[in-house]
């Protein structure tokens, strides 16, 4: 939008109004669409000078934008959702529900699910994001089951009991007897961690890593040859898809999905993909025809560039010139989008904003995909997973035969996070499959066949993830957290990464979107709108400090896209 057509609605119909008896407010919000919130106060004016005036200042108002500026009005709306995925669409629901049904959601991709993502493989549907429904069996119901009954949804509880006996190394299977005895020392430091977690969660001990736990627990020896790597990788970045030295030991020890929902965990292999679940949630407030959303409210191939936002108003703008207006907008980009640059906030974020989403750690998660011309691997039910012990930590570690979803497809999945992942990505998959092929050749010998095909997913070089999940690092306490999802001015922010409790999962997500709605319908309705509180307000009380430091911020730590 041009700089020079902006016209201040404001100053000039007060300036035409301005009189000692008549209070009139006019603000405008934007360029082509007038916020107009107007009060025509005086004693001595009878009701239909009010009225008159009103009118006058609707059209001085308008008849000026126009002359300023010859676009179209764009759409109007209460609340504008940006991001489709599980907390957009969540969120999107539960306002629709409490009857705020004038919403907008912008989705930069051609369809919704977000990182609920299936790829059609070989003519199967792989979930190249979420694949898990994460805790489940246990006391409380995991939110996503109903809605996976529901629709009936396909899949299958991992049975990962015998994986820490399925190791191999460079040379080959490792004897069972040296991986239980190491598996069983590994187990034992992990419940350890979890127990040490547990108290320190109970004291005002300030945090610590994972790793110093693993210290606490051996007198400082920590998990070093290959098998121990490995089976300590199991345990922890197969989770976290970051390394212990990383992960906060108070904030994921005990981790609430497993102990507040049950450690099982029920692998989606359905041909809808995983996604469905969106869809059936988007379906209960979108119109849809023949499975497909035909809702004009939902916004396909937006990608939102731009958000200017005031004490109520926003005004966002997407690549390909489109803009919308609003009252509000919930932001429910993953945490990796908002440490990028994709998208421009006006005016800037504050710092305390900043701090907390540049603190908090969006990790990669990568599950490559692998189709043979015929199994070579232990395909009895004790030999689901297997893992792999190289002398470097997280190479191609942590593996997984499709057998039982897929049957007769030849299919293996291996996982590989953090730097393993930012490297896999960047190199070309035929690199990627001769590096897999040295490992399984180590393992199962060299009449091993080479795969047909490969499947990468590239979470991190994707503009609209940034990442896979977030991870919980040392370093950020609960009130930095808080930052996190806390609103600023007309601006909500949702999605897994703002889930105090579930952060990294789709019920995080899930039950997000509603926590937000529920916030953003408080402020509207009931004038109970949050405020920074006394943490931050230091910070912001000092605003040229602020500007100051957001410039250097803006300068020294955005790296452009093409870098990443
Ligand atoms: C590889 C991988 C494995 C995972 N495994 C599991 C698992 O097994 N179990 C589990 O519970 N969780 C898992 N997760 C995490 C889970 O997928 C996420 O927590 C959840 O789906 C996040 O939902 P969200 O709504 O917060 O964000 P998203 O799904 O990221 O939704 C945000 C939406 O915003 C859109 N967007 C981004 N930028 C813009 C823009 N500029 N303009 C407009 N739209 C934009 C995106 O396209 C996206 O649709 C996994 C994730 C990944 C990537």
């Amino acid at each position: 939008m041009p700089g020079s057509a902006r016209v201040y609605v404001d100053e000039l119909i007060l300036g035409l109004f301005s009189t000692a008896e008549l209070n009139l407010k006019l603000r405008c919000l934007c360029t082509n669409y007038v916020l107009v919130e107007v009060f025509a106060q005086s004693a001595t004016m009878g009701s239909f000078f009010r009225l008159l005036v009103v009118a006058v200042v609707l059209l001085q108002g308008s008849a000026l934008l126009d002359a300023a500026r010859n676009v179209d009005i764009p759409v109007r709306s209460t609340v504008i959702i940006i991001g489709a995925g599980m907390s957009g669409i969540n969120a999107g629901k539960r306002l629709v529900e409490k009857g705020v049904t004038d919403i907008i959601i912008l989705e930069a991709r051609e369809q919704i699910g977000g990182r609920m993502y299936s790829h059609d493989f070989n003519g199967i549907t792989i979930e190249k994001g979420a694949n898990w429904i994460e805790g489940t069996g246990g006391g409380l119901q995991n939110p996503i089951l109903p809605i996976a009954e529901a629709i009936g949804l396909i899949y299958d509880v991992s049975n990962f009991d015998n994986t820490t006996n399925n190791v191999f190394d460079q040379n080959g299977f490792v004897a069972p007897e040296v991986a239980e005895a190491t598996a069983k020392k590994v187990e034992e430091m992990y419940e350890f961690t979890e127990q040490l977690g547990i108290q320190m969660n109970n004291s005002t001990e300030s945090d610590v890593c994972v790793l110093t736990a693993q210290r606490f627990y051996n007198q400082a020896k920590v998990p070093g040859t290959p098998v121990e790597m490995a089976l300590d990788y199991y345990h922890n970045d197969f989770e976290f898809a970051e390394p212990p030295r990383v992960t906060s030991l108070k904030s994921t020890q005990p981790l609430k999905t497993f102990s507040d929902f049950g450690g099982d965990l029920n692998f989606v292999h359905d041909p809808r993909g995983y996604k469905a679940v969106v869809h059936h949630l988007a379906h209960s407030y979108l119109a849809n025809k023949d499975g497909k959303i035909t809702d004009p409210r939902l916004k396909l191939n937006k990608v939102v560039n731009k958000v200017e936002y005031r004490k109520r108003g926003v005004r966002v703008m997407c690549e390909d010139g489109s803009v919308y207006v609003a009252g509000y907008a919930i932001v429910s980009v993953s945490l990796g989008v908002l440490q990028s640059n994709l998208i421009d906030f006006e005016p800037d974020l504050p710092f305390w904003k900043l701090k907390s989403i540049y603190t908090f750690n969006m990790a990669v998660y990568t599950k490559i995909f692998l189709k043979f011309p015929r199994t070579f691997w232990n395909t009895h039910p004790g030999a689901k997973f297997f893992v792999y012990a190289d002398e470097r930590r997280g190479y191609y570690p942590i593996w997984e035969n499709l057998d039982s979803e897929f049957p007769g497809q030849n299919l293996l999945m291996v996982t590989v996070t953090d730097e393993e992942a930012r490297r896999v990505e960047q190199q070309p998959d035929s690199e990627t499959l001769d590096e897999i092929m040295g490992v399984l050749r180590s393992m199962y010998g060299p009449d091993v066949p080479r795969a047909e095909a490969i499947f990468v997913p590239r979470w991190f070089t994707d503009r609209l993830f940034r990442g896979s999940f977030s991870n919980w690092p040392l370093g950020v306490d609960s009130s930095t957290f808080d930052h996190l999802q806390a609103p600023v001015k007309s601006l909500y922010f949702t999605g897994e990464h703002t889930s105090e409790k579930y952060n990294g999962y789709v019920h995080g997500a899930y039950l997000q979107g509603i926590v937000t709605a529920n916030e953003l319908l408080d402020c509207m309705f009931k004038r109970k709108c949050s405020k920074p509180n006394s943490a931050y307000e230091s910070v912001v009380a000092n605003a040229h400090t602020e500007t100051e430091l957001l410039r250097q911020m803006k300068k020294n730590t955005r790296t452009p896209d093409a870098a990443r």
